[in-house]
């Protein structure tokens, strides 16, 4: 099945309170350990490209390996760009194939983001393509930049900015962050709900999207600090919170570090165990089935997408 828009992703999952996940992929095990998790689940997926990803495996290996992958499936599959830096980036990747696009103007100043996410549309548009743009910034390292406090998304705003960019989804601030050091041990997680209701009530049907969504899962953490990794006090956002927006107006949870996590530990545990073992196959593919369970259980436990395709 060619790639297709997320549109019909997003109004399926709107409507039947769950979300769909985007998940980052980088290399060929993860994009295979995404596709059999769709596949076993049934459900819809959206794969991301961040320029990272872009830069360590070269758009065009990215590419090849996307179109693989859609060949061997009859899921719907759309291909997005993570964190669009600027206009340019966004054009070249709408020429070579995405079906979607982030454009992230969310540290610049209100009117430039406006502009820039704009002219994105604009572009975008022409070829029917999707345009996801964000409002608000969230704390922690995104693009080597780091904010320290998260800037709640203003509902008043978002709605004006939906309505003068014309951007087709929006991701938005309420206390998710990226990276695995979310928040303090011990602390209490919440994400302001209050702010999410506010902003699906006044944008009905909108798809809003929640960026640096990774659970950090404990057994992770433990696993890959027990086999010598120095993970230390990482905290992700609760599934529980997670599914409770998933129900809400929320149709898109991006997730990369509970993947980075779970193939880091399992590769650990399978060096520390066979300490002989210099076999790329012998140690990826423990991690590409790693990556599988991930994303099952994220499609389970949090996004609610499961046989939804
Ligand atoms: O938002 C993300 C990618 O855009 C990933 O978030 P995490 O770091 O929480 O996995
Ligand atoms: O939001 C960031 C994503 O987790 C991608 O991370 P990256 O820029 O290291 O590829
Ligand atoms: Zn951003
Ligand atoms: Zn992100």
């Amino acid at each position: 099945m060619p790639l297709v828009s997320p549109a019909e992703m997003f109004k399926k999952a709107y409507s039947g309170g769950y979300a769909v996940g985007a998940f980052n992929v980088n290399n060929m095990e993860i994009i295979q350990g995404i596709m059999s998790a769709g596949e076993e689940e049934r459900a819809p997926l959206i794969l991301q490209v961040s320029a990272g990803a872009r830069k360590y495996a070269g758009q065009d290996y990215i590419i090849k390996l996307m179109e693989a992958a859609v060949a061997r499936t009859d899921l719907p599959v759309a291909l997005h760009l993570d964190h669009g830096q600027d206009y340019t980036i966004c054009k070249e990747v709408i020429e070579a194939g995405f079906t979607s696009v982030m454009i992230d103007g969310s540290h610049l100043p209100y009117e430039e983001n406006i502009k820039v996410t704009k002219a994105v549309v604009e572009c975008a548009h022409d070829k029917g393509v999707w345009v996801e743009g964000e409002l608000g910034v969230l704390a922690g390292v995104e693009d080597e930049v780091r904010a320290e406090k998260t800037i709640y998304t203003d509902p008043d705003q978002a709605v004006e900015f939906v309505q003068r960019t014309g951007c087709d989804s929006l991701a938005i601030a309420i206390g998710t962050s990226h990276g695995a050091y979310k928040f303090k041990q011990g602390s209490n997680p919440t994400l302001d709900f209050e702010r999410l209701e506010k902003i699906g009530k006044l944008l009905p049907g909108y798809p809003i999207v929640l960026h640096g969504a990774s659970s950090v899962p404990q057994e992770f953490v433990d696993m890959a600090n027990k086999y010598g990794g120095k993970i230390g006090s990482a905290v992700g956002v609760p599934e529980e919170l997670l599914r409770k927006a998933a129900s809400m107006a929320v149709c898109k949870i991006n997730i990369d570090t509970d993947i980075r996590l779970a193939m880091t530990a399992i590769i650990r545990k399978h060096f520390a165990e066979k300490p002989e073992d210099f076999d790329p196959r012998s140690y990826l593919k423990p991690a590409r089935e790693a990556v599988k369970q991930m994303v099952q259980r994220k499609m389970r436990n949090v996004l609610g997408c499961s046989g939804k395709a």
